[in-house]
């Protein structure tokens, strides 16, 4: 009765994905890779969309995490530390190249607007092809769009995917100052199941530490002292106390790995962790595992401590 119950429930069941919007961002073409088929709901914010979830409003959220030219996108950082506690169970990543969109039949082009990591993104061919331009700094590179259509803007600096929802022309296409520029989203979830390990996983922390010598050393000694790999590390003020930081650090693995298991209990103990999420990883690399720091030497390790403790071995 209860496997029957849970059958008919997802063939029915349409999931609320918020994304960052409007329509017309990279966020909503990764809210359709990740969620095909489901029911997409812009917000103007990164933190409206995750807020939709906090609130129930939205199953999932949508949003930037990280650029392979410009870092990480702050908001989401930000977002996900603060607030109640939402973890990552998917992530995609899209070529980044842009169209430069403009009035039909307008004249010169005095503002171009973006979002400030799009902006950064074609500092150079700016500077080159739209010289007397002023880049203003829009909420995102859809609403750059819409500023133009509405005239507050001459011209937006979009996802190519944006003349398809407004009525603007291509000044210009596949711009981009750094070629095969990348974007890594993430589908945030309030905390339930994880997505099974898969071999290929991303695993994501918070970890707030007290500021004293050796503090960030001593975390990352627990990762690598268990051959863990880093793939991302960035510092984010807490906002309270200046000079007060978080570390949010990524790293290959899957939280129900007992190689991870130790390392973040290991680490629990150092310091206030927040849980972000363990899933697949998008580009699929399989992770690193030095000699001797395997799950199955982990498993092999405690089974020997579990036979001592019972008198079985020495
Ligand atoms: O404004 C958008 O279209 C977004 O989806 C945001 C965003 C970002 O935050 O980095 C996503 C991809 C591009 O790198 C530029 C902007």
């Amino acid at each position: 009765m209860k496997s029957a119950t849970r059958t008919v429930a997802s063939l029915t069941l349409v999931l609320r994905i918020a994304y960052f919007g409007p329509e017309g961002t990279f966020t909503e073409q990764a809210a359709r890779a990740l969620a095909p088929g489901e029911d997409l709901t812009p917000y103007e914010t990164v933190r409206l969309a995750l807020q939709a979830v906090r609130d129930g409003a939205a199953d999932a959220a949508c949003v930037p995490i990280e650029n392979s030219v410009e870092g990480v996108v702050p908001a989401t950082l930000d977002g996900l530390s603060d607030g109640d506690p939402l973890v990552a169970t998917a992530e995609t990543i899209l070529p980044i190249h842009f169209s430069v969109l403009k009035r039909p039949g307008s004249g010169e082009i005095r503002t171009v607007a973006s979002h400030p990591h799009a902006l950064a993104q074609v500092r150079e061919w700016l500077e080159t092809n739209l010289p007397d331009a002023t880049p203003v700094a829009s909420s995102s590179t859809a609403a750059a769009a819409v500023g133009v259509v509405e005239g507050d803007f001459d011209a937006a600096v979009s996802a190519p995917v944006a003349i398809e929802h407004y009525p603007l022309e291509e000044l210009a296409t596949g711009v981009a100052d750094v070629r095969d520029a990348q974007t890594r989203f993430l589908m945030v979830r309030r905390p339930g199941e994880l997505p099974a390990p898969t071999g290929a996983d991303r695993t994501s922390i918070v970890a707030a530490a007290v500021n004293r010598t050796g503090t960030l050393s001593d975390l990352l000694v627990e990762l690598a002292g268990r051959g863990i790999n880093l793939t991302r590390i960035d510092a984010r003020p807490t906002r309270n106390n200046f000079g007060e930081y978080r570390f949010f650090i990524d790293f290959e693995g899957h939280v129900a790995e007992p190689r991870i298991i130790d390392a973040m209990t290991a680490l629990r103990r150092r310091c206030h962790l927040r849980f972000l999420g363990s899933h697949p990883r998008a580009d699929g690399v399989a992770a690193t595992i030095e000699e001797g720091a395997g799950n199955q030497d982990f498993l092999d390790a405690q089974a020997w401590v579990d036979a001592v403790l019972k008198g079985e071995g020495a």
